[in-house]
């Protein structure tokens, strides 16, 4: 059995940007975070990256996406001290909460054996059979890291990835699944149609610090027609795919290349500015985590649209690679302390519920 005081966790993500795997190490008892550990990345290699794109939206037929996920993990996992347990997120390839599920590929099972460590594993199913989203969930770790720092007034985050998610915390309440302690959802794409048409059109992973967007023209008639979309009009909580506005690239198909990419970067902006609207009061900070905030032009955007400090996590000492990986080692803290991981405010789940499975090496 598992301790319940605070015990060192190693968390992994491996994002919808499918540029590779974070691992991060946290010290912490599920509730409060005690200490920050080490952290590494493992990028996927071109061929890798292939193959889980092949996978993207397929429901069956993705054991060699799932093989390349697990050896992936396997070769970063290995590379820490031993740990007390590993929360491994997988990588989504579809997700259809209110259709067919959602799928994260990787097996937690195979991994406790190879690791010779207990794994906790498929965080995402039991939310969804419950009639939530399955997604956001790193809000519940939001919420802590807001008590971590200090808060005392309503503060948010925004993770940038391959998609965006916000979650907006009231750090006066005692725990995330109290009423009115948390609304979260996922704001809009955010760089994953910028680096889709970067690898097309320039043949580069994405907008290095935003400088292509700076030399284009937002086009307007485009930008108005997205924000226009039924998503940004649904109630939070609410949940994504990552190719959901696939439609985007019809849309932005007869632009000029950098005008392109600059309307790319102004609909992950202003989807957020738009989602602000869905959150009980502004905030009194923005803490920005997640690759686009190395996009300056994408953070002009969003200092321009919010009316209040929207700041790199880096500013209140904190990792902005390596949050999510961090959220993965809380969650599974949480499971195997039998805590809630998600409430009605952050997926819709009908009550508070604790998602995740542990598997044990065998002889453990
Ligand atoms: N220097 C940079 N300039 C501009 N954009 C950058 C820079 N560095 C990273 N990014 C963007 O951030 C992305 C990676 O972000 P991140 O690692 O947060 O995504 P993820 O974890 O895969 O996604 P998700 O949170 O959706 O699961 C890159 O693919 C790129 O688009
Ligand atoms: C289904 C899925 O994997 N969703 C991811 C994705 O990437 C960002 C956004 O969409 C968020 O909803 C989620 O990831 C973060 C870690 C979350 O669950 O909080």
């Amino acid at each position: 059995m598992l301790k319940l005081g605070p015990i060192r966790a190693l968390g992994t993500m491996s994002g919808t940007s499918l540029d590779g795997v974070d691992a991060a190490v946290l010290v912490t008892d599920g509730e409060k975070i005690y200490e920050f550990g080490p952290s590494d990345f493992r990028p996927y290699t071109p061929g890798e990256s292939d193959v889980i794109r092949a996978a993207l939206g397929k429901w069956d037929e993705v054991d060699d996406a799932a093989e390349v996920v697990e050896t992936a993990h396997a070769q970063i996992l290995s590379r820490f001290d031993p740990c007390d347990l590993i929360g491994f997120h997988g990588q989504t390839v579809a997700h259809d909460p209110a259709g067919r599920g959602t799928l994260q590929i990787g097996d937690g099972a195979i991994l406790a054996e190879v690791l010779n460590t207990p794994v906790a594993w498929d965080f995402r199913s039991a939310d969804v059979r419950l009639g939530g989203q399955g997604a956001p969930l790193a809000p519940f770790y939001h919420f802590a890291l807001a008590k971590y720092l200090g808060a005392t007034a309503p503060v948010m985050f925004l993770n940038l990835g391959g998609v965006g998610n916000l979650t907006w915390i009231d750090p006066a309440k005692s725990a995330p699944e109290e009423d009115g302690a948390l609304v979260a959802f996922d704001t809009g794409p955010a760089n994953a149609p910028i680096n889709d048409y970067m690898l097309t059109h320039f043949g580069q992973a994405y907008d290095d610090n935003g400088a292509v967007a700076r030399k284009g023209n937002v086009d307007d008639d485009v930008l108005g027609k997205f924000l226009s979309h039924s998503y940004f009009y649904k109630m939070p909580p609410k949940s994504l795919d990552r190719d959901d506005f696939a439609v985007l690239t019809d849309w932005i198909a007869p632009l000029a290349p950098n005008d392109a990419v600059a309307t790319l970067t102004a609909c992950c902006a202003m989807a957020v500015v738009q989602g602000m609207d869905h959150c009980p009061s502004k905030p009194s900070a923005v803490y920005v985590t997640g690759g686009g905030r190395k996009n300056a032009t994408l953070m002009d955007m969003l200092t321009a649209g919010l009316d209040c400090p929207v700041l790199p996590v880096e500013d209140v000492g904190l990792d902005g690679d390596m949050l999510e990986a961090q959220a993965f080692a809380y969650l599974a803290v949480r499971v195997a302390h039998g805590l809630p991981t998600s409430c009605p405010a952050t997926t819709g789940v009908r009550a508070a519920i604790g998602g995740g499975t542990i598997s044990r090496p065998t002889g453990n």
